[in-house]
C-alpha cells in the first residue's frame, strides 16, 4: 500500500507539490493523469526515496520499483546483466534470481535480445528493459511513469499485460500517462494532478459520466451539426429524426479526459 499525505516540493519559486495526497491500494493500479508540470514526476521521486518532500509524507508497505520517464540504463552491458544486476539489489540471490531473470524476460519479449548490450537496443526493446529492472523483483509498489512513451503497439499491450499482472498478484500501482484508453485497458482508477495537487480520483467511468461529449452530423447541402450532449445515441436519434436532408457523416466523441481536464481547470 502506498499513501502520501500533504506533499509540499519547492524548487526555488516554483511550486512542483503543493498538498498532494493520494492512496492506493494492494492490487489496484491507480492511473496519474495530469497536464505537464503539474507534479506527477515529482510525486514519484518523492515517492521512490530520490528527494525529500518539503512538508508532507508518503508511506510505503513493502518495497518500491519505479521505472523512470526517461530511459536510463547502461549502454555497454547486456539486458541479461542489467536485470541481473536490479535484481541482486533487491536482494535476489542464485536460482530465484536466474528464473526471475527468465520469466520476466519472456513476458516483455526480452528473451531474444537477452545477450545484447542495452545501449545497442531499439527504443521499444529499451523501454521494455527498462520496465522489467522495475517488474522484476515484484515490489508491494511499483510506480510507473509512462512506461509506453513511444512504444509499438505489440511493446505496449506487452507493458500493460505485465502490469496487470503484477496487480492481480497484489501490487499497488502507480501508472502515469498521457493516454486514457491505456487506463480503461488496466482497469484503473484515475488520479488526476492539476498545480501540484491530486484534483479528481475515482473510477474513470464515475469522472466522465457526467461530462458532455459532442454529436456532429454532416448533411447534404448544409452546415455541420454539432450538439454537446452527456447522452450522444439519445441525441443522435433524435437529431436524425427531425432532418429532412441526406446525411454525410457522423461523428460521435465521448468525453475524454481532455474534457475533464477542460472541466475542472474551469472549477478551479
Ligand atoms: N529539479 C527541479 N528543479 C527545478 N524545477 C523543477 C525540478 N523538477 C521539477 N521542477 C518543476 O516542478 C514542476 C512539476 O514538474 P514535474 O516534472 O513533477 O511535472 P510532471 O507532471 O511530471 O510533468 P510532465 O507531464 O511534463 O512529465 C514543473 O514546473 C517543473 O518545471
Amino acid at each position: 500500500m502506498l499513501t502520501a499525505e500533504g506533499l509540499v516540493k519547492r524548487y526555488g519559486g516554483v511550486v512542483a507539490l503543493d498538498g498532494f495526497d493520494l492512496r492506493v491500494e494492494p492490487g489496484e493500479i491507480a492511473g496519474l493523469v495530469g497536464h505537464n508540470g503539474a507534479g506527477k514526476t515529482t510525486f514519484f521521486e518523492i515517492a521512490a526515496g530520490l528527494t525529500a518532500p518539503d512538508a508532507g509524507r508518503v508511506r510505503v508497505e513493502g518495497d518500491v520499483g519505479m521505472a523512470p520517464q526517461h530511459l536510463a540504463l547502461y549502454p555497454s552491458i547486456t539486458v541479461r546483466e542489467t536485470l541481473r544486476l536490479f535484481g541482486g539489489l533487491a536482494g535476489l540471490r542464485g536460482r530465484a534470481l536466474a528464473a526471475a531473470v527468465e520469466s520476466t524476460a519472456e513476458e516483455l519479449a526480452l528473451t531474444e535480445v537477452l545477450d545484447r548490450r542495452a545501449g545497442l537496443l531499439s527504443g521499444g526493446q529499451q523501454r521494455r528493459t527498462q520496465a522489467a529492472t522495475a517488474l522484476l523483483p515484484e515490489p508491494e509498489v511499483l510506480l510507473l511513469d509512462e512506461p509506453t512513451a513511444g512504444a509499438d503497439p505489440e511493446t505496449r499491450a506487452a507493458l500493460l499485460a505485465a502490469v496487470r499482472r503484477r496487480a492481480e498478484r497484489g501490487a499497488a500501482v502507480v501508472y502515469c500517462t498521457h493516454y486514457l484508453p491505456e487506463l480503461t485497458e488496466l482497469a484503473a482508477t484515475v488520479a488526476v494532478a492539476g498545480n501540484g495537487r491530486v484534483i479528481a480520483r475515482g473510477a474513470a467511468a464515475d469522472l466522465l459520466r457526467d461530462l458532455p461529449g459532442e454529436v456532429r452530423v454532416t448533411v447534404e447541402g448544409a452546415a455541420e451539426i454539432a450538439v454537446a450532449t452527456t447522452d450522444p445515441t439519445a441525441t443522435l436519434v433524435e437529431l436524425l429524426r427531425d432532418l429532412d436532408r441526406p446525411v454525410r457523416g457522423i461523428d460521435i466523441r465521448r468525453p475524454s479526459l481532455d474534457d475533464l481536464y477542460r472541466e475542472l481547470s474551469h472549477a478551479r
